[in-house]
């Protein structure tokens, strides 16, 4: 079990004020929506988180620790990233790409072995990708791509979770797939942060949720208390229709 915190942390976003100061913590069988328009910094956040990108001011700690001072094969060991952008290296097949998930644990030139190959083919199978094992990254579609990305980060097994727009290209089905999963891994006692443009599948899946203004204002909290109509028409700046469904809301565009 891990735990990250952001302590009085603004992200770095040129030419905008500080905004609010972000104090927020992801703790084990937490599942965090980031929600906000395009550009409120939704992407720089996790980056941030990630350590990938400096903060303009305040701290990322890792279980306790300023996570700028640990090694990436620490932090990787624990931290899984499921990012928006992916560029291909050298040509590798569905396998070889999610057996990378497991390079944090391996040294340098040590070669995967048999309990690798069993968590790359469970994550595989877990995202039904089992029949596309052989195939080249290159040839995948837009969703199988996605679902790789998040087979790979199975394989890997952090016990936190950054995901940037973990649904993006999924079908229905599998977009439902993915939250599932991922609502697993929190109650499994990890802890899952993801940026969502869907509302619905927010309300659905999150028990906690991070507005972000383009300002850079922010509020937080669980998602029951986040999940107020009028703050989200002025997050989006969109009128809404609320309706219930299953216990959870459902937000849809009014014209
Ligand atoms: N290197 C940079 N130089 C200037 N502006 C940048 C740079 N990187 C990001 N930005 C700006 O920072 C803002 C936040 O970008 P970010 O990708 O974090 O937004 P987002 O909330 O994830 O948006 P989206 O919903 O469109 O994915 C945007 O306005 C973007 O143009």
């Amino acid at each position: 079990m891990s735990r990250l915190e952001a302590r009085r942390l603004v992200i770095d976003i040129p030419g905008r004020g500080d905004g609010r100061a972000l104090d927020v913590c992801l703790e084990p069988g937490q599942v965090w929506g980031v929600l906000g328009p395009n550009g409120a910094g939704k992407t720089t956040l996790l980056h941030t988180l990630a350590g990938l990108r400096a903060p303009r001011s305040g701290q990322v700690r890792l279980d306790g620790r300023p996570l700028s001072g640990l090694g990436r094969r620490q932090v990787a060991r624990r931290l899984g990233l499921v990012f928006q952008e992916r560029h291909d290296g050298f040509p590798a097949t569905v396998r070889e790409t999610a057996l990378i998930g497991r390079h944090p644990y391996l040294s340098p030139w040590q070669m995967e072995g048999a309990e690798e190959l069993r968590l790359a083919e469970a994550a595989l199978e877990r995202l039904d990708l089992t029949h596309l094992a052989e195939r080249l990254v290159g040839t995948l579609s837009g969703g199988e791509r996605q679902r790789l990305a998040i087979a790979t980060v199975l394989t890997q097994a952090p016990a936190l979770w950054l995901a940037d727009e973990p649904t993006n290209h999924l079908d229905l089905h599998h977009q439902t797939e993915v939250m599932a999963l991922l609502a697993e891994e929190a109650s499994a006692g990890r802890a899952v942060m993801m940026c969502l443009h869907d509302l619905n599948l927010a309300a659905r899946w999150c028990s906690h949720l991070l507005l972000l203004y383009p300002d850079g204002e922010a509020c937080w909290g669980s998602a029951e208390t986040m999940l107020v109509p009028a703050a989200l028409e002025a997050l989006y700046g969109q009128r809404l229709a609320t309706a219930w469904v299953d216990g959870a809301p459902v937000f849809v565009p009014a014209r």
